[in-house]
């Protein structure tokens, strides 16, 4: 039987940070389909594709900007060349040139599902492989409403959304998630009629309440009815399409639909009773700060299974956690500057606290809000909506929290990002220069008002009062 110190279950987005990472110890990775995962080729490369070319086109038949669409180019034409310029960027989902990278690291690709059979050993395609240590990134796999005829009608899972090349003439987003209203905003924005329909009173539901409102604005502004605080009910075949039944007595037609009602922690059929572990079916594997998994030795998780803040960045950021500590290193995970994004137009990007979340935490919070029509960049782009709040720990003064909405605040949200992070006093943020002209300077306005009710908060630049 072949041994490796370190085999990987699962290619995906944490799992290149570990081979990449890892120092003086032979790898193997199993993986039965994708190298690279499900972000390159099935899920944010090609949503992210989509909406660019959506937003593209829409400012260019507003006369805004032209790019890919020159002239005037109708909604079916328009979502052609959006995706063959998604096919274009996820290339044919070959993962050859991955897989080719993989290996020029000294790491061993083995095709197939891998399975523990006993402690220190996988079967990958009927061969036993052994290892010192297990790293699972098995990632997630999409939630299907349990709804009577749903299974009869036509429906998409986003990874066969973004896979396609089918216009549907209209389209039924079940969940109001990152998922729901990114796809149910792209759809719509290339002329779809696309109705969104949300269990609870508000869309993205963990940000914060004016956010939720924005992104309902923008669906709402390309078309999308926002249906809140109801759910499928029923569902049958209706002509080459579905009508679905809701909670609160309406029907709705849909030539598709499309499953966003949240993704579950895929750890199926992955043989961890062996190693003593019983995961719920659905539930992630419970991690501690380095990245082990409770009640095991030498088992690691990264990414989606973990069940942590689910985004491509954190399984990046567990990958490299997991490769310090397996190179010999003790290196613990901080997850509190993890930014969130959804990008619909305009974005909304956030990281850490909401008001309401840091008040349920303890913290008394000091808020101030800026919108980023307020910057010159603003005007000079044509950007209309946005703007950002910033929350702070009023007792210890730095900022536990922020909240934008456009002016490609999922850039300059990183600063903020470092911020939280390191706990950086509103005294010194708040005497940081910002580039003139750019969208980042929202952050200066909200800051000074924080650091103007916050005590010895006052930047040194004010103390030594230029004039
Ligand atoms: C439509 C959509 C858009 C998104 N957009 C963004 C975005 O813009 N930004 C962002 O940060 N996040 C985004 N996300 C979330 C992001 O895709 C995930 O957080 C990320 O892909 C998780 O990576 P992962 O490595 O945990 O899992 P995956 O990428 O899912 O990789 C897991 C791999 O494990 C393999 N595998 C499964 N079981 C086994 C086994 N038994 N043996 C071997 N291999 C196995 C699978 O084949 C797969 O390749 C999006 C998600 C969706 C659905
Ligand atoms: N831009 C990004 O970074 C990005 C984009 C897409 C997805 N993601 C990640 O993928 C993960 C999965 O996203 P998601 O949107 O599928 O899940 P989600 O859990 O974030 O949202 C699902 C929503 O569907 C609603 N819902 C559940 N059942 C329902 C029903 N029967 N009827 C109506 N509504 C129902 C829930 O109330 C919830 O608000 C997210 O956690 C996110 O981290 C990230």
């Amino acid at each position: 039987m072949r041994s490796f110190d370190v085999v990987i279950l699962g290619a995906g987005a944490g799992a290149k940070l570990v081979w990449n990472g890892v120092r003086g110890r032979s790898v193997a990775v199993v993986e039965p389909a994708l190298v690279g995962g499900r972000c390159p080729f099935l899920a944010c490369v090609p949503s992210k594709a989509m909406l660019r070319a959506a937003t593209a086109w829409r400012l260019a038949r507003e006369g805004r900007f032209t790019g890919l669409f020159t002239g005037a180019v109708p909604a079916r034409e328009a979502y052609s060349r959006a995706v063959a310029h998604r096919e274009r960027l996820v290339n044919g989902r070959d993962d050859g040139a991955a897989a080719a990278a993989l290996e020029r690291t000294g790491a061993e690709l083995l095709r197939g599902r891998g399975r523990v059979v006993r402690p220190g050993v996988v079967e990958v395609a009927d061969t036993e492989v052994g290892y010192r240590d297990l790293v699972l990134n098995t990632g997630s796999v999409p939630e299907v409403p349990d709804v009577p005829g749903l299974a009869e009608c036509p429906t998409w899972t986003s990874e066969q959304a973004m896979s396609t090349d089918e216009y549907p003439e209209s389209l039924l987003v079940l969940g109001g998630g990152a998922v729901g209203c990114e796809t149910a905003y792209l759809f719509a924005a290339f002329g779809c009629a696309v109705t969104l329909v949300q269990r609870g009173p508000r869309l993205i539901p963990r940000e914060e309440d004016e956010a939720s409102e924005e992104v309902a604005q923008a669906l709402e502004r390309v078309g999308v009815r926002v249906l809140r605080n109801t759910t499928p009910t029923g569902a049958r075949r209706h002509g080459g399409g579905a009508r679905v039944r809701l909670a609160d007595g309406r029907t709705v037609e849909a030539s598709r639909i499309l499953f966003a009602t949240g993704r579950r922690p895929d750890t199926s059929g992955l043989g961890l009773e062996v190693l003593g572990l019983h995961p719920e079916p659905g539930a992630p594997l419970t991690v501690d700060d380095r990245c082990r998994v409770a009640g095991a030795q030498n088992l690691w998780a990264v990414g989606d299974v973990t069940g942590v803040s689910p985004f491509t960045h954190t399984a990046h950021y567990q990958g490299r956690v997991v490769a310090a500590n397996l190179s010999g290193h003790v290196v613990r995970a901080d997850y509190r500057g993890v930014p969130r994004t959804v990008y619909t137009d305009p974005v909304l990007a956030s990281v850490g606290h909401t008001e309401a979340s840091a008040r349920a935490a303890g913290v008394d919070p000091l808020v101030a809000a800026f919108p980023v029509s307020g910057t010159v960049r603003s005007a000079i782009d044509d950007a209309r909506e946005g703007w950002v709040k910033l929350v702070a720990d009023s007792a210890r003064g730095v900022l536990v929290g922020a909240t934008a909405v456009g002016g490609r605040a999922e850039e300059w949200i990183s600063e903020v990002s470092q911020a939280v992070r390191a706990e950086l006093p509103v005294a010194t943020l708040v005497d940081t220069v910002h580039p003139f002209p750019t969208f980042s300077e929202a952050l200066e306005g909200p800051l000074w008002e924080l650091a103007s009710r916050l005590p010895r908060a006052v930047a040194p630049a004010a103390v030594s009062g230029a004039g």
